[in-house]
């Protein structure tokens, strides 16, 4: 095999718009690597000019590179422009742009690409652009690429991720050691996981933009982050573990896209897509996942069950995800062609959480009188939910219930517990958490 270097390539332009935590990563595996990034795209790259808020932070960096103005860049000469300031505005504005004039776009911006992938992607289609992102999902884990390109052949029924590391860290640290969840934040903070303004992790905003992105892949159908269901996972106590364990189970916000029947329409299908934490048996393989380590369990008819494991945040695993989506976005511009966009043609209904099917673990203080368990079978029975297991453990004159449900409507779910916060039988409603797996 040769190993020639291309002679007078033309260099591949890259502009470069934000240069924090991720694009710092971004310009030094540009930098250090170029000789072999030459060989593998065919051409080099060339930095043509990087977007800054404030250029005297950056002093590392060729001062003529430097600017204030993204606009400037994007209606510029480069051929790729790399994204990775986040946020909706001025992004958005910028990548249009960038693309209706052929610019070809490598971006990190879950938020953008889950609000307004459809945009994105029809402004990539009009020109001839490519439009890749594959560190917006679980950093460095290449997982949008396999849903877009390696599994495009297969029907996929469904994604299940663990897609925020800061939430899994805090969830991972209740589990170990018993902390309540602000014990866990604040260790999540120190170490620099979670942000100044945790919300976006730990309300599931951030892991509700990753579903909808993954399920829009999956399900070759347009779903934005309002279309997803979304909890966090604030009110997760460490009773609701130690009710897991009892149950041979963790907890983790889960990402959970599927491929489910329409109820309007069963014979046909629809997409759910939400993010809750949920009880998940020890047996599965994302159980395993600790620290901030994200990973994504995808099911497809053909290929069965996949695990894809690795970093989902830092500088080094992220950079490590738009290099790989910059070296295939510019063998593209080598070859004069494009990696195909996504397509959406089977737009397949959304499926509203209240008719999701899904199954609740609840704990109960009772009293421990005659009627009992009657009276809380009743309110179950009442809304057709059917239950699965039930225990209890008598203290006394109290006693704890422990139900398990068979699979039900979300909202059948929903409307038990409110009675049974409302039953005189019931003293308090210790614990109400969805169980993730098959009905047993
Ligand atoms: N940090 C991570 O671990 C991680 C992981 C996955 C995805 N991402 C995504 O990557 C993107 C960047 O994240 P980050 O952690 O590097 O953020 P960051 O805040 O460290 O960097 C963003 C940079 O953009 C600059 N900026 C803001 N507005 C600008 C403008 N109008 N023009 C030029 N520069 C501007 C800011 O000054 C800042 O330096 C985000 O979309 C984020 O969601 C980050
Ligand atoms: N805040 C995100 C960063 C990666 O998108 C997380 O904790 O996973
Ligand atoms: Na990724």
């Amino acid at each position: 095999m040769s190993n020639t270097l291309p002679r007078g390539a033309a260099p591949i332009r890259v502009a470069l718009l934000g240069c924090g935590t991720v694009g710092t990563e971004v310009v030094r595996l540009i930098e250090e690597q170029s000789k072999d990034l030459t060989a593998r795209i065919g051409a080099p790259l060339e930095i043509v000019g990087i977007a800054v808020r404030r250029p005297d932070k950056h002093p590392d960096i060729k001062a003529s590179l430097l600017t204030t103005d993204a606009q400037s860049l994007v209606d510029g000469d480069a051929d790729i422009v790399v994204e990775v300031i986040g946020g909706i505005d001025p992004v958005k504005g910028l990548l249009v742009d960038a693309l209706r004039s052929g610019k070809s776009v490598v971006s990190a911006n879950k938020a953008l690409l889950a609000e307004e992938g459809g945009l994105l992607h029809a402004a990539a289609a009009e020109s001839g652009a490519d439009l890749y992102y594959e560190a917006a999902v679980a950093g460095a884990i290449p997982i949008l690429r396999p849903l877009r390109e390696s599994m495009v052949g297969d029907r996929i029924t469904r994604v299940l991720g663990i897609v925020n590391g800061t939430t899994n860290y805090i969830l991972s640290r209740m589990d170990e050691t018993g902390s309540s969840f602000s014990e866990a934040l604040a260790e999540a903070t120190d170490l620099g996981y979670a942000e100044a303004d945790p919300t976006a992790d730990v309300d599931g905003f951030d892991a509700a933009a990753k579903a909808a992105i993954l399920a829009a892949l999956a399900f070759h159908t347009p779903v934005t982050t309002d279309d997803v269901y979304r909890e966090g996972i604030s009110a997760v106590t460490s009773g609701d573990f130690a009710s897991a364990r009892d149950m041979g189970c963790t907890i983790k916000l889960l990402s959970i896209c599927e491929r489910v029947s329409d109820p309007d329409n069963p014979s046909e299908d629809a997409v759910s897509a939400r993010v809750y934490p949920a009880m998940i048996p020890r047996t599965h393989p994302l159980a395993s996942v600790g620290d901030a380590f994200n990973a994504v369990f995808v099911e497809a008819e053909a290929a069965g069950p996949l695990m894809f494991y690795g970093k989902g945040a830092g500088g080094d695993p992220t950079a490590s995800a738009v290099l790989g989506d910059l070296v295939a976005v510019a063998r593209n511009k080598v070859a004069t062609t494009t990696g195909g966009g996504v397509s959406t043609y089977a737009a397949l209904p959304i499926r509203p959480m209240g008719k999701t099917p899904t199954r609740y673990h609840v704990s109960l203080d009772v009293s421990d009188k005659a009627g009992v368990l009657a009276a809380v079978a009743t309110e179950f029975a009442r809304n057709d939910v059917s239950i699965s297991t039930v225990r209890q453990e008598g203290r006394g004159d109290e006693a704890t219930l422990v139900l398990v449900t068979h699979t039900a409507a979300d909202e059948a779910l929903a409307a038990t517990v409110e009675q049974l916060h409302a039953s005189e039988y019931v003293r308090a409603v210790v614990s109400v958490m969805r169980v993730e797996g098959k009905d047993s």
